[in-house]
């Protein structure tokens, strides 16, 4: 048997082996007060022709009130510190894999759906808690009751406790050969969830289209079948998980019934006391209880290392980033040499295949070509998002592979065609392009200024403070675009990244863009994956992409006068918008 995924669970208490330790004591404090009991009621019952009230003496009602005391302390104080732990580590655990899942490189992001992943954030971390906190707690408690009930059997009478000891393993294996399945059965319940998460948290994501398509049926279909997969499941383990319990409860009525008939014949041979039989029927009770107890607690372990499999397996892959290497600022100068690249989830095919171009400091390069020709498949090679299966990158004339990604990234910044906001404040928004330290909020309004999102902004009854994103306020594409341009002027990039939103936006709103536009770019490297020809025209150079191959690259003079080349081609086609006011060639 493999202990190590046992192992690597447990391991997660050692940061709170305090309050865990705290939680044993006072469970054991608890476990030792129950076994008392029965040997009481014991001496009770043998005893009970002796007993006269008077002999109840204030100091044995003083026993029993402490007695009443200690047993309630110790159960609160136990349940207190096992669920103070359970949140402990859950809390580490959930932001343990939020970091973990953060940091995937952006190809896990194409495997994996985001309602998926937050379904493992939520769902799957629950399962874990409960098997670490409640599921461990029990499990020790039973471990405890078993251990205590069987020492007290075999002081009562060692002949009765050798038949009773035959159920007990009876019982064990019973739990353990259930469990195996119980961990299949959960992992495939937990994916199953998983997947009906990702259904609801699309449609949700894109309730606007699911409206306008009038698809709430076809919404609730998918969810509806989802669902019917993940009862089956469910109904599937409630059948097995009663089959258990109807096999365990034999095997405890067994025990004693048989422990009954034998004692009867003890106490007629005089072996055995009334009050004896009564406690020793009592223990056995504890005993074949705590046995059918931990066989519950490994299914319910079982069970949670099936569901949270998919957690340690993404966590495993977590790699810690490399020591930042002491790297001087990107001066802007970038090249691409002979750079081939499939995408990993599409192997056989290449998105770029033996690219190579070098770009100046500062210099504005335009990226054209057909939908799908490989435009953001550079942009996203530029960011290191992927790395070249063949080739390589350079900046300011140094192999990407040998720098720090994060010293890299920190001389780039994008704009990306639906600027994306996060549900905070519009300062925020756009301080986020400086994560290294606090930026005061006159630095963020400077930024806004230069943007032409500072007069917007003021109009805003809180201002900077406005709430936008998912639950704030909603932003036109024109605001929002200029929001994105403060954030990355504010970040002073060597190195731009402009992916050109394609909807056109009315004229007064399209000036200030590209106001703001021309700003961003002033003496900066810009990589513009370009689609209107106006920003064509305004580029350096053009570089013309087609099927993930570079097949020409000029200026728009030179490449027009190509009446063969594909640049020709795209213009005459009017791939750009507005049409070009360059006259074709006649
Ligand atoms: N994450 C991805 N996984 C697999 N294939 C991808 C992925 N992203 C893009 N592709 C494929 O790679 C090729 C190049 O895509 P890319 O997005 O670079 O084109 P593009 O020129 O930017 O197109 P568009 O102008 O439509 O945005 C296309 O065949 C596309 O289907």
């Amino acid at each position: 048997m493999n202990f190590e995924p046992h192992l690597e669970r447990l391991r997660l208490i050692s940061p709170v082996r305090r309050q865990v330790a705290a939680a044993v004591f006072f469970m054991g404090l608890g476990v030792l007060i129950q076994l008392v009991f029965p040997k009481g009621v014991a001496y009770f019952i043998d005893h009970v022709q002796e007993l006269r009230l008077e002999t109840i003496s204030a100091p044995v009602i003083g026993l029993g009130l402490l007695w009443l005391l200690v047993q309630a302390a110790a159960s609160t104080l136990r349940y207190y510190y096992f669920e103070l732990a359970g949140h402990l580590i859950i809390n580490r655990i959930r932001r343990r894999l939020f970091d973990v899942l953060i940091n995937q490189p952006v190809s896990f992001f194409d495997r994996h759906h985001v309602g998926e992943i937050t379904s493992r954030l939520s769902g799957d971390v629950q399962s874990l808690h409960q098997s670490l906190t409640m599921g461990g707690a029990n499990a020790l408690q039973s471990l405890f009751m078993f251990g205590g009930g069987v020492a007290m059997l075999l002081y009562i009478s060692p002949l009765l406790s050798v038949m009773l000891l035959v159920f007990v393993p009876a019982s064990l294996y019973f739990g353990k050969v259930s469990g195996a399945s119980h961990r299949d059965y959960a992992k495939a319940v937990q994916a199953c969830m998983a997947d009906s998460s990702r259904v609801a948290q699309e449609h949700f994501a894109h309730v606007r289209l699911v409206h306008a398509f009038n698809q709430q049926g076809g919404a609730s279909a998918s969810y509806g079948e989802a669902c019917r997969r993940l009862l089956e499941l469910s109904m599937a383990g409630t059948r097995r998980q009663s089959a258990f319990r109807a096999g365990l409860s034999v095997l405890d009525f067994g025990a004693l019934l048989c422990a009954l008939g034998l004692g009867a014949y003890l106490i007629g041979k005089r072996a055995l006391s009334v009050g004896d039989l009564m406690a020793f029927v009592i223990y056995s009770n504890i005993v074949t209880q705590a046995a059918g107890a931990l066989s519950e607690s490994w299914n319910m372990w079982m069970r949670s290392m099936g569901a949270t499999d998919r957690i340690f397996e993404i966590m495993r892959t977590h790699r810690p980033p490399p020591a930042p290497r002491p790297q001087a600022p990107l001066t802007g100068r970038l090249g691409f040499e002979d750079v081939v690249f499939s995408y990993p989830e599409r192997p056989g095919v290449r998105a770029l295949d033996g690219v190579g171009f070098g770009i100046a400091a500062g210099e504005k390069v335009a990226l054209v070509g057909a939908s799908g020709a490989g435009k953001s498949t550079i942009a996203a090679l530029v960011l290191g998002h992927y790395q070249p299966d063949g080739g390589r990158l350079l900046f300011d004339g140094l192999p990407a592979a040998g720098l720090d990604l994060a010293a890299i990234r920190r001389g780039i910044a994008v704009v990306e065609q639906e600027p994306s906001l996060f549900s905070g404040s519009i300062a925020d928004n756009i301080a986020f392009a400086v994560p290294e330290r606090k930026v005061p909020l006159d630095e963020v309004m400077a930024a806004a200024r230069l943007a032409h999102a500072h007069e917007f902004i003021q109009g805003f009854p809180q201002g900077y403070d406005t709430v936008v994103g998912e639950h704030g306020v909603q932003l036109s594409g024109g605001q929002k675009q200029r929001v994105a341009i403060a954030r990355a002027l504010l970040r002073d990039p060597a190195i731009l990244i402009l992916d050109e939103a394609t909807s056109a936006l009315d004229a007064a709103s399209e000036q200030l863009v590209q106001g703001a536009l021309d700003r961003l770019m002033a003496g900066r490297t810009t990589v513009i994956i370009a689609h209107r020809f106006s920003t064509i025209a305004k580029a350096d150079r053009i570089l013309v992409l087609e099927q993930g191959r570079l097949v020409q690259q000029g200026s728009h003079e030179q490449l027009v006068r190509q009446l063969d080349g594909a640049y020709f081609r795209l213009v005459k086609d009017q791939m750009f918008a507005p049409r070009p006011e360059t006259p074709l060639p006649a």
